[in-house]
């Protein structure tokens, strides 16, 4: 029988356990090429963004794919890079005799096109496109994707009372890579360094891209007990386990939100069940909404308008957005939170609620430069999570509410008191040297 050659396309599930679409290729093909897809063109997402990843961004991505390469080159295996790109892909396909490409099911529209136009220019080809990304697969979604209810609560409703996919064994043995496997152009193979260079880190931004980093922080988060109350916690500005952060290594796929979802039921079973406990849960659904969402409204997730064609005011003010991102604006706690990103890659929830709702409603500008900006700066960008969560801050997302405006007074009254978390970026406003 002809062998099968199989293509591993590496984009958001850089990992090697709860890995379906990975398992799948391991249990078809003779022989397999991994391959890590970098995302897609900065540019293609909107035209707003005006830089490439930032350091960060880079930087855990960088440390995130050293590992991967490592955990393969245990499996008799290796990593190579290209760029998520129809020339390149078509022309390892063919000069390799690749019979069938396995991917993570795509959530962002535009990394969508590119299978899409494999699936048309190559129709011989057995593509296959597995969830790893959610807790629900699609076919056991509790909705069609088009019948989706419009806002969370309808999709939570729907959500909590469905049963999801339990997470599947780690990967321990992998076909090996053809024979006669060189290098072609627009591939690389992944330079040892790369994962050398470190994020800027503190007790609070333990942040190191990888499966092993991942999954080491998910045990640490846990056994500090901090989810019990997580509740009471999760809108602070600053602080070590004020929330889970959990968003980098699910955002790159270090860790898989069923591993999540199952080590927190453990927890529960041993530590107890609570509000806080369950709201973790409440959390991840949202996740799980904006990447339906995305998956439902397509282009739509970029388009100023949004999903439902709100008719939305903005100014237009290079000058204001630009400070903005500098953190130079009349508002010291936006300030604070930009400097924050901007250091760190990272900004807490409430953090990134105050300066979304800067820019669209003191500054008045068009969102997507904010969402833009972010999916450059941050460590955990999330094509579905990113651009939904603004659309919905800028009333254009998927209900009939408005923008939504947070009264910056009131949020350093509430959450800033003191101003400590304020003073401290401001002061540190200049990157400090890393692993301080
Ligand atoms: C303007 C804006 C942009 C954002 N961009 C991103 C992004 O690119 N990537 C990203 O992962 N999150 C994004 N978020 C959502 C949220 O701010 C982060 O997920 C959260 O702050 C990450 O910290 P954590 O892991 O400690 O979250 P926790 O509070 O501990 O929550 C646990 C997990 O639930 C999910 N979650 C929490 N809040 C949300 C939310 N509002 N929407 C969807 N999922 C959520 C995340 O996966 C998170 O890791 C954005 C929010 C806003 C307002």
């Amino acid at each position: 029988m002809a062998q099968k050659v199989g293509l591993y396309c590496f984009t958001t599930d850089l990992r090697l356990h709860d890995q379906p679409a990975l398992a799948k290729a391991v249990g078809e093909v003779d022989e397999l090429i991994c391959l890590y897809c970098r995302p897609h063109a900065w540019d293609q997402h909107s035209s707003k963004m005006t830089a490439p990843l930032s350091t960060p961004r880079q930087t855990f991505l960088n440390q995130s794919i050293a590992e991967l390469d490592q955990q393969l080159a245990q499996l008799n295996q290796c990593l190579w890079i290209a760029d998520n790109d129809q020339a390149t892909l078509q022309s390892l396909i063919t000069t390799s005799g690749v019979t069938d490409v396995y991917i993570s099911q795509q959530f962002g529209w535009f990394e969508r096109q590119v299978w899409q136009t494999l699936r048309q220019d190559m129709p011989q080809l057995h593509i296959h496109e597995i969830g790893t990304h959610t807790l629900f697969d699609q076919s056991n979604l509790p909705f069609e994707i088009e019948a989706m209810p419009r806002g969370f609560s309808g999709v939570r409703g729907k959500l909590e009372k469905a049963t999801h996919n339990a997470p599947i064994v780690k990967i321990t043995t992998l076909p090996p890579p053809p024979k006669q496997q060189s290098i072609q152009p627009g591939l690389s193979a992944v330079d040892k360094s790369i994962g050398s260079t470190a994020n800027h880190t503190s007790p609070e931004h333990q942040f190191v891209g990888g499966e092993l980093s991942g999954l080491k922080h998910l045990a640490d988060y846990l056994a500090s007990g901090a989810a019990s109350t997580y509740k009471q916690t999760r809108n602070a500005l600053h602080g070590t386990h004020y929330s889970s952060k959990f968003s980098p290594w699910l955002a790159n796929g270090n860790l898989s939100v069923r591993q999540v979802v199952a080590d927190l039921k453990q927890y529960e079973a041993s530590h107890g069940a609570n509000e806080s406990t369950y709201w973790i849960y409440v959390e991840l659904l949202w996740r799980e909404y904006f990447q339906w969402y995305a998956m439902r409204h397509g282009e739509k997730l970029y388009q100023f308008a949004g999903a439902q064609n709100k008719s939305l005011d903005y100014q237009n003010r290079s000058d204001l957005i630009d400070s903005w991102i500098q953190g130079q604006t009349d508002h010291p706690l936006v300030n604070a939170c930009m400097t924050e990103l901007r250091l760190t890659g990272f900004l807490s929830n409430r953090g990134r609620q105050i300066v979304a709702s800067c820019l669209v409603n003191e500054l008045e500008q068009d969102w997507r430069y904010g969402a833009a900006y972010l999916e450059q700066a941050l460590i955990d960008y999330d094509v579905a999570t990113n651009w939904g969560n603004w659309q919905y801050i800028a009333g254009a997302g998927p209900t009939t509410v408005n923008k939504r405006h947070f009264n910056l007074d009131k949020q350093v009254a509430q959450f800033d008191p003191q101003q400590q978390y304020t003073n401290y970026w401001l002061e540190h406003n200049v990157m400090p040297p890393n692993n301080d």
